[in-house]
């Protein structure tokens, strides 16, 4: 049975503490997200529920190449925080999410390379990490969720129970996790692992997808139990369901690219708006190298990063 995962620190503040609507930001930059490009510029197609204003707003093609080709960096009024973060050495996005009012905060995929500037970060914002939520193991880099443990006190790692690997909270599909004010969704979503789970905060329409989704890509399915078949049935039934503006948010970006939508990716994903066979097909003829970090990272994620060689 799913559980509701919430922290000893939790209180529950008046919704009447909000300020700016993030809904309202997203929607807002959802539209210049998705709308089709033209040239000398469009007019949106959406509207946002808040303020109306866009639906008449021109976005011009290089409003759009920022919106699109890698600016997103975050958010943050007195409602809601987040952040997305970078590894360069892999790629990897890092997210940080905060209830502003409680100060609690999460950390989606940290980086063990990155955990002094991601609680430098958390520092200089107030807020004090309570989880180290994994999308899953990880085969090209070793997660920060160990090290944060041992500099956080109380904060605990997460990860699904199919991972196998060591997680002080292992969680199941169905599963929500609170932080504050919010709630995140795990959904499993295998097929690049047995254990990749997706995370959704349905209240500000943000999807967290790890490796099952890539911008205009997906997770290789070589290795770690690795399933094209799998992954095609996962992303369509568990990610491509959710509402088409909603942000996705995947782990790595090899292109430079930060942010999509669930619409844009059902519409424009080379690989995933295929059919189911042309998918395996797909997925079966990539070549890819493997991880340069593969044999470390793989033990070393088994135990939460905290592995000695
Ligand atoms: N070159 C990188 C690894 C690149 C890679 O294989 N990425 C994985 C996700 S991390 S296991 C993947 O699924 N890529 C899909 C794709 O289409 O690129 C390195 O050496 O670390």
């Amino acid at each position: 049975m799913a559980t509701t995962i919430t922290s000893t620190l939790l209180r529950k503040p008046s919704l009447a503490a909000v300020g700016l609507s993030l809904k309202h930001l997203v929607r807002a930059s959802t539209c210049a997200v998705v709308g089709t490009a033209q040239k000398g510029g469009h007019r949106c197609q959406r509207q946002c529920p808040g303020c109306k204003r866009h639906v008449l707003q021109k976005v011009t093609l290089d409003n759009q190449r920022t919106m699109s080709g890698g600016a997103f960096a975050g958010i943050q009024d007195r409602d809601f925080v987040f952040r997305q973060l970078i590894d360069y050495k892999s790629y990897t996005y890092t997210y940080l999410l905060a209830d502003p009012v409680s100060k609690e905060a999460v950390l989606i995929d940290p980086v063990i390379e990155m955990v002094d500037r991601d609680l430098k970060l958390c520092s200089d914002l107030g807020l004090k990490v309570i989880y180290c939520i994994n999308t899953h193991m990880h085969a090209d880099h070793i997660t920060g969720s160990g090290e944060i443990k041992k500099k956080v006190s109380g904060c605990k790692s997460m990860i699904s129970q199919e991972s196998g690997a060591h997680g002080d909270i292992r969680l199941k599909d169905g599963d929500k996790i609170n932080f504050g004010r919010f709630e995140l969704e795990a959904r499993s979503t295998p097929g690049h692992t047995d254990g990749c789970y997706t995370y959704v905060l349905h209240d500000k329409g943000l999807v967290f997808s790890g490796d099952a989704v890539l911008i205009r890509g997906c997770g290789r399915t070589d290795f770690q139990q690795g399933d094209a078949g799998r992954l095609y049935d996962s992303v369509h039934n568990k990610i491509f369901s959710l509402p088409e503006e909603f942000l996705l948010f995947p782990a790595h970006d090899y292109t430079g690219q930060t942010v999509s939508t669930v619409g844009e990716e059902k519409k424009s994903n080379p690989r995933l708006k295929r059919n189911r066979d042309d998918f395996i097909k797909i997925m079966g003829e990539l070549n890819l190298p493997y991880p340069k970090q593969i044999d470390k990272a793989l033990p070393a994620n088994l135990v939460c990063g905290v592995y000695d060689e």
